[in-house]
């Protein structure tokens, strides 16, 4: 493992404006997934710290925060996003010892993307304007906005900073104040961020944070604190409908961004290696580990083979190993327990007929840390577990297909509805094609580029709601009618 000079940390709680451990003192070890070595102790929260987060977050509402103006909450969130960027090399190393992903990733990825998220709203809440509706000369209406009130904000281990800030950002630049609840398995940037938000002006009370685990834990007491108005969750669907019945009780607002199976659907006449540059990507970074990852890669028959010999080349060149090293392009997976799950779902494959073509072992020479080969399966049918299930990690399954109709029914078949990619440079079959797979995001020759301005989710069991331009907007906003009669 290459050192760095940056250190790993200790992360308390962040609450009105204090950094202060749990009040029973408890804490949980925080372990690296490369190494599987201790980085350090998190305090572990639960409903008495929530309370206390949902209090402070609850009185700021009516404080400083509520009587800055817009130009006022905007020079504190571009300063914010100037923060975080000066402070990237540290944030990326804290980033890749939580997550195990490589620093190369974090630094270009994950952290420019956490700065350019507040950078985007502080810029996008100047273009926000209401609606006026005359109605003939009896009566003017007109929309006001207004902060929705207290947030929970509820964040996912793959892309730590980067999903915490796409909600974070939006969500105060609306006016709201907040309480996060991290994911246990990355606790570090979440706490230098609210550090940087303390820096950057925010005043006491809006940015709260509280580490914890889920169940009978922090999450849970914050999805059912009667005085918390909305939560906005990225994680597994799974998860997703257990925060929905806690949330019941008190009829709180969602907005979710949940699990994936994405097709990734090659036609014969695409640029065989434009699409395995890409689909490199979007089967492997991040170990796999991103919601967007094109986990189903479909063929078109007549480029079948010509595809799985190029892209089982190009993936064997694939280095696995010290997220520290900047030849490494696949780092840890996340934790043990994750590292098993995925590691069944191969197991499984075999035992559903498929064949492991490339990949599915430990690499050698790596006995310490959760590294797994990049992993190409072929052989699968549609109704294959490996084929409809998310692994959340870096394996695919590769499966021919002869006509439009039946790519389309198969993908479609599922009740997953995030994203997919389809590659083809017939203009009409792209955009016709496109235009009839189930899902929240389509890329048509690319993947993971992203226009913030965008509707951004899934539909069927992968997401509710939007987030991204003014759909954010819509979701970290309350929207008043006011009807003047004339
Ligand atoms: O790019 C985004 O805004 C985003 O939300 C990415 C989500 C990835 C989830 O794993």
């Amino acid at each position: 493992m290459q050192q760095t000079k940056v250190k790993p940390i200790d992360c308390l709680h962040f609450i009105n404006g204090q950094f202060v451990p749990s009040l029973d003192g408890k804490t949980f070890d925080n372990i690296n997934p490369a190494t599987e070595e201790k980085l350090g102790t998190v305090a572990e929260g639960g409903a008495a710290e929530i309370e206390l987060a949902v209090q402070a977050a609850r009185k700021a509402l009516n404080g400083p925060w509520k009587k800055m103006t817009a130009n006022e909450r905007i020079a504190i969130l571009r300063k914010v996003g100037d923060l975080i960027l000066e402070r990237k090399e540290e944030l990326s190393v804290l980033e890749s010892l939580d997550t195990g992903k490589p620093t190369w990733l974090s630094g270009s990825i994950d952290i420019p993307r956490a700065a350019y998220n507040f950078h985007f709203f502080s810029d996008y809440i100047r273009t926000i304007t209401n609606e006026a509706t005359q109605m003939d000369d009896v009566a003017i209406n007109y929309a006001i906005r207004r902060p929705v009130g207290v947030i929970g904000l509820i964040n996912p281990w793959n892309l730590p900073l980067l999903l915490m800030t796409w909600k974070l950002a939006p969500a105060l630049a609306a006016g709201n104040t907040v309480v996060m609840k991290p994911a246990e398995l990355t606790p570090m940037t979440a706490t230098v961020m609210a550090e940087i938000c303390r820096d950057a002006g925010v005043p006491d009370g809006v940015v709260n944070l509280v580490h914890g685990f889920g169940p009978n834990s922090a999450g849970a007491a914050l999805t059912e604190h009667p005085d918390v108005n909305a939560i906005s969750f990225t994680g597994e669907t799974t998860t997703g409908k257990i925060i929905m019945a806690a949330a019941a009780k008190s009829l709180k607002r969602l907005s979710y961004e949940l699990g994936g199976k994405n097709p990734n659907v090659i036609f014969a006449d695409s640029n065989l290696d434009e699409v395995i540059e890409t689909t490199l990507k979007s089967s492997f970074i991040n170990q796999g580990e991103v919601c967007l990852c094109g986990s189903r890669i479909y063929v078109e028959r007549s480029a079948y083979e010509a595809f799985l010999d190029k892209f089982v080349a190009k993936t064997k060149e694939l280095v696995v190993g010290d997220p520290f090293d900047a030849k490494t392009k696949v780092g840890a997976l996340i934790s043990e327990e994750h590292y098993e799950r995925v590691t069944g779902y191969i197991k499984l494959a075999v035992e559903e007929g498929g064949t492991i073509l490339h990949g599915g072992k430990r690499p050698a020479g790596l006995e310490k840390g959760y590294y797994l080969e990049p992993t190409i399966i072929t052989g699968l049918t549609r109704d294959c577990r490996v084929v409809k299930e998310e692994i959340f990690g870096p394996v695919v399954t590769v499966i021919p297909f002869d006509t439009e109709e039946e790519v389309l029914e198969q993908i479609n078949d599922t009740h997953y509805g995030l994203s997919a990619s389809v590659w083809t440079n017939d203009l009409r079959r792209a955009h016709r094609v496109a235009g009839q797979i189930e899902a929240g995001i389509v890329w048509v020759n690319t993947w993971f580029l992203r226009d913030l301005r965008t509707p951004f989710g899934g539909m069927k069991q992968s997401g509710i709601g939007r987030e991204g331009g003014v759909h954010s907007f819509e979701f970290y906003s309350e929207l008043t009618n006011i009807c003047i009669k004339l």
